[in-house]
């Protein structure tokens, strides 16, 4: 049976407050994390905030609707988490999705935190995996109230762009869904081709570029470097074709893309080694 584990709405952000869509400037409420010398899941909280603010403004200039930003959370950290997801937690649970999921039908290489109750896939979620990743997943939250916060603060007054806010005036979010992927280079479990996330339901997603496995093998033997994987988007203005820009992201341990509603996207495919991430599907609340 599925059950659903509603996320915690974090309280405390990031250090730095957005710069709203119509002013220049930025005031900092909280500069006592400024000089980073304690990494911790994330490793420079104010920097990341400010990464953030700039980011989106560049995003809306092209009309993009999603953010990729290197290094948000800490490689080290982790690398703390990886080897007991690796050895011993990660279960994959085959699922099938309605109609497939960018035509797979069946889908095989991800295990399942945190599921909809109710919702497609129907499994159980892996709450020992869930525990393990929980620090994680509430600093998942924290940076993508941050990110939607900045991604749709404007003066647009219809009803639904609006949403709740919680005391410190961010979106308040919840997990609809959470898991962890291991690609390969085998058909049908070395990518997941263009798609947008989730049924209507889904206001956003997270992704968090997880490491190369170092513990069940070499490196070298795990390794994709130079053998594809990386996120592909189609997003902004339009190109020639009419069509939206397509934008590619090698990405590495710590990214994470901040992905809009209904944006189409895929995880690239791999040839050699194995690709792991961590994906969230986000609600917020109106
Ligand atoms: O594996 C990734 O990096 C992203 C996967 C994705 O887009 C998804 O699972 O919806
Ligand atoms: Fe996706």
């Amino acid at each position: 049976m599925a059950m659903a584990a509603p996320a915690v709405v974090a309280s405390t952000h990031l250090g730095t407050p957005v710069v709203d869509d119509k002013t220049t400037t930025s005031s900092t409420t909280n500069n006592d994390d400024t000089s980073c010398t304690s990494p911790g899941i994330i490793t420079c909280p104010n920097e990341i905030q400010k990464q953030i603010v700039k980011g989106v403004v560049r995003a809306k200039l092209s009309k993009r609707r999603h953010l990729v930003l290197p290094r948000a959370i800490s490689p080290d950290y982790l690398d703390t988490l990886m080897p007991d997801i690796v050895t011993n937690l990660f279960e994959p649970q085959p699922v099938t999705y309605n109609g497939g999921v960018a035509n797979i039908k069946q889908w095989k290489i991800s295990c399942y935190l945190e599921v909809m109750e109710g919702g497609v896939p129907c499994t159980n979620p892996h709450m020992a995996l869930q525990r393990h990743c929980s620090e994680l997943l509430e600093t998942c939250n924290m940076l993508f109230a941050s990110w939607y916060r900045q991604q749709h603060a404007c003066n647009d007054n219809r009803k639904s762009a609006k949403y709740k806010m919680d005391e410190n005036s961010y979106p308040i979010v919840s997990r609809l869904m959470t898991f962890i992927t291991r690609y390969n280079p085998a058909p049908e479990e070395n990518a997941l081709l263009k798609h947008v996330d989730g049924a209507g339901k889904v206001d956003g997603s997270l992704v968090v570029a997880l490491p190369i496995d170092r513990w069940t093998d070499s490196y070298g033997n795990n390794s994709f470097e130079g053998y594809g994987g990386g996120l592909t988007f189609w997003d902004g203005r339009m190109s020639g074709k009419n069509e939206p820009e397509e934008i590619l992201y090698d990405t590495r341990s710590g990214d994470v893309a901040f992905i809009d509603k209904a944006v189409w996207h895929q995880a690239n495919p791999i040839t050699k080694g194995t690709r792991w991430a961590l994906v969230i599907f986000y609600n917020v609340e109106r």
